[in-house]
């Protein structure tokens, strides 16, 4: 459907309102938010110089540095960088920044952290905004109700230049997710049962909004969870339309609108909603009473199983491809078909990233340390467990609550903000044939490092797992 009158959905309305231009299917889009880090934008500024041309909007740029930086000695600033090329990336941005005039929160900023965590955090991210950056998981901020997604090093170039992105429409796919979740099942478990659901290829070409009873009742931070795992589902973007809690957690940041321009972003951010006769082009239904708390078995994010599941058996598989691919990922995760989840003994424990590095993340997980810690159990003796906040800020509110002398009781690692193992950019990495039970969201081959072996599961479930040492059902932990 088209035209003036025609029902819109939440996606197809933030689209209308940045288009600049429109020619053959190409539409020049109007970006409110371009969010920068170290590692994607050295050559999109170089390529501004070579050109000779001017970032135009400094003022909605805001620049972070997060995938490099050492979790630790953070007040060293660079010098705590031992990785020359690390190094250079992040003194390559505070000059490219310093000399555009863009706003940098560097590390050792108390509001440093991921990208993903500080805008929102900030008050920068917010309904009906085009929000952009260089790196994949921008989809975080969908939940916002922004259209939010990652561009290339190139597109990195072309914002900073015009603040606009060259993009064709995708199509409208609604995920709904039905009824409440049983106890210890949160957002984590419900975007990897999305996953599972539709596949790493399934939101291909489609931008997602998630709606229903389980989605509304999530916490913006779930939802943050949740958007953030949209791309592993392939979808150009994840989408929640905005609601009071939306507004609440807006209200007051830094970056938010006062008095007056409140009031009027509120009625602005409060059309953002799909119309209720808007038709999508795919709908997919869950019921959250069916999902257990969920764990990745193998290699790619779409192998998921609940709990209580056995590793698959290649041979069960429907093609010969996935057949192989399954028979590889065994091999790598040193798994055997048939064999308890429950039964993987892990090495290590990463409670962090832009998925799940959040206070309420942190404030499951503690729960869930504190309960064992209270029956006399610690961090087992053969795991090595470490809590990544995801900013400054957040470590400052969990120790404000006392979640890290908890952590740290129990014998976790209590570490400074960043990227950290999420990927193998930076000192935290896995070493070969270690096996991580991980809050991350990307368990491909060498993520953490290489050789490295990745479960991807909720910050409850991965304290389980440091407890029990083996990966473990956190519903025995309640
Ligand atoms: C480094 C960056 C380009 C990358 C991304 O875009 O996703 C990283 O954030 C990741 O998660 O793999
Ligand atoms: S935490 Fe991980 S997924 Fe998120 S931006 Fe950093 S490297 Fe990418």
């Amino acid at each position: 459907m088209s035209g003036q009158n025609a029902p819109k959905t939440l996606y197809d309305k933030i689209w209308d309102a940045h288009v600049v231009a429109e020619e053959g299917g190409e539409a020049i889009l109007y970006i409110d938010l371009h969010l920068i880090h170290e590692v994607t934008t050295p050559q999109a500024f170089a390529g501004l110089r070579t050109a000779g041309r001017k970032v135009r909007r400094p003022d909605r740029t805001l620049a972070v540095a997060d995938h490099n930086t050492p979790t630790e000695g953070q007040a060293l600033g660079v010098d705590a960088v031992q990785d020359p090329e690390a190094r250079l990336q992040l003194q390559t941005l505070g000059r490219n920044v310093a000399d555009a005039g863009i706003e940098y929160i560097p590390m050792g900023d108390v509001r440093n952290g991921i990208v993903h965590v500080v805008g929102p955090e900030q008050g920068r991210t917010q309904p009906g905004m085009t929000v952009v950056c260089g790196d994949s998981h921008t989809s975080t901020h969908g939940a916002f109700g922004a259209l939010a997604h990652g561009i290339g090093t190139s597109e990195v170039e072309h914002v900073l230049a015009t603040q606009t992105l060259r993009a064709r429409k995708s199509k409208n796919m609604r995920v709904v997710v039905d009824g409440r979740p049983g106890p210890g099942v949160g957002a984590k478990d419900i975007a990897l049962a999305v996953i599972g659901e539709i596949g790493t290829a399934g939101g291909t070409g489609y931008v997602i909004e998630f709606a229903g009873e389980a989605v509304r009742d999530l916490t913006m931070e779930g939802r943050m969870t949740l958007c953030n795992l949209t791309i592993e589902g392939g979808a150009r973007a994840g989408l929640i339309a905005p609601d009071e809690k939306t507004f609440d957690y807006i209200r007051g940041r830094p970056a938010a609108p006062k008095g007056a321009a409140w009031d009027m972003a509120l009625a602005y951010w409060k059309s953002f909603v799909t119309d209720e006769a808007a038709v999508f082009d795919r709908e997919v239904r869950l019921d959250a009473a069916q999902i257990a708390p969920t764990v990745t078995w193998g290699t790619s994010p779409e192998d998921v199983i609940p709990v209580t599941g056995v590793v698959p058996d290649p041979a069960s598989f429907s093609t010969p491809d996935k057949r192989a691919a399954a028979e590889r990922a065994l091999a790598y995760m040193g798994l055997e078909a048939g064999q308890p989840i429950t039964d993987a003994r892990i090495d290590r424990v990463f409670i962090g990233s832009c998925t799940n590095s959040r206070i309420e993340d942190l404030r499951a997980a503690a729960a869930v340390v504190q309960q064992a810690f209270l029956e006399g159990r610690l961090v087992a003796p053969h795991v090595s467990a470490m809590i990544v906040p995801g900013s400054g800020l957040v470590k400052e509110q969990a120790e404000s609550e006392g979640l890290d002398a908890i952590f740290k009781a129990a014998g976790f690692d209590w570490r400074e903000p960043g990227c950290s193992m999420c990927l193998g950019m930076n000192p935290d990495k896995l070493e070969p044939g270690q096996r991580c039970a991980s809050t991350s969201n990307r368990n491909f081959e060498g993520r953490q490092g290489r050789g490295g072996r990745t479960h991807l599961m909720s910050p409850a479930m991965a304290a389980a797992a440091a407890i029990a040492g083996h990966i473990a059902d956190v519903r025995d932990f309640l």
